[in-house]
């Protein structure tokens, strides 16, 4: 009998398990009734999201891409199908800061402060008056901010709103961005200062899903996925289209 020494070492390489998706999609569709007429905004979407996504979702005027980031953000049902959050989720539902919003259009609630925008997220989440203003201000300084933290949205320009936007959705570390055109009433260095930011910003973990016609922003991103009529008619990998 060999010695124990002697023995081949065996290797066991247990396989990590797979980290559970941040989001999962199965045949959603969302309709909805227009005076007497059905119309489909998302059409039978199967899709998931994974931590450090990063993913522009292209499409024309009406193709659904809003329809489809509010059903992922728990804004919206689906009229048949399923969404539901594997890794962010209690049973069905979302657990409540885990998904932020960046929208296209001035989302500021007009009468706060840059700083007062930024730290009503933490204040909903029952941080305590002075941690908020500090954690606030702390990402007003991140993006470059903290000058502006006085200012109320109406004596901001778009993109330092938008930057102002991108720190109140990033505030609570969410682990899932959805974002809706938010570049898209800016001029395209300011658009691809605000990607930047965002891009600096993100935790490497959290997830972006970001509406965009821009196909300068789109190429930033990993993963393409294309909407036409309701449908998302294809994905595509950044490596994939190189390739
Ligand atoms: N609340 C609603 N009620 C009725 N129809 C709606 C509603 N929301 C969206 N739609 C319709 O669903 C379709 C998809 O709209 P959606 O806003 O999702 O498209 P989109 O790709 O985001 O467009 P855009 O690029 O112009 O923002 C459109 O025909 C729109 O009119």
């Amino acid at each position: 009998m060999p010695e124990i020494g002697a023995l081949p070492r065996i290797q066991l390489r247990l396989a990590a398990p797979a980290a559970l998706p941040l989001v999962e999609a199965r045949q959603v569709t969302r309709a909805f009734q227009v005076a007497g007429q059905t119309v489909t905004a998302v059409r039978d979407v199967s899709l998931q999201i994974r931590a450090g996504d990063r993913v522009a979702l292209l499409g024309t005027s009406g193709s659904g891409k809003s329809t489809l980031l509010h059903l992922l953000g728990s804004l919206d049902t689906p009229t048949s199908g399923s969404v539901a959050w594997p890794s962010l989720g209690d049973g069905q539902d979302l657990r409540p800061g885990k998904v932020a919003f960046v929208f296209q259009a001035q989302s500021l609630i007009p009468p706060l402060t840059a700083l007062e925008n930024v730290a009503l997220p933490l204040l909903l989440k029952g941080d305590t008056p002075g941690a908020a203003q500090q954690e606030a201000a702390a990402w007003l300084e991140r993006l470059e901010l903290l000058p502006l933290a006085d200012h109320l949205p109406e004596e901001l320009s778009g993109g330092q709103a938008q930057r102002v936007a991108v720190a109140r959705a990033l505030v609570t570390h969410p682990r899932l961005i959805l974002a809706d055109e938010p570049t898209g009433q800016l001029d395209s260095a300011t658009a691809q200062h605000l990607l930047d930011v965002l891009l600096t910003a993100l935790d490497p973990n959290a997830a972006l899903v970001m509406a965009t016609h821009d196909p300068d922003v789109a190429r930033r991103l990993d993963t393409i996925w294309r909407m036409q009529d309701g449908q998302l008619v294809s994905v595509t990998r950044r490596q994939e289209e190189a390739s």
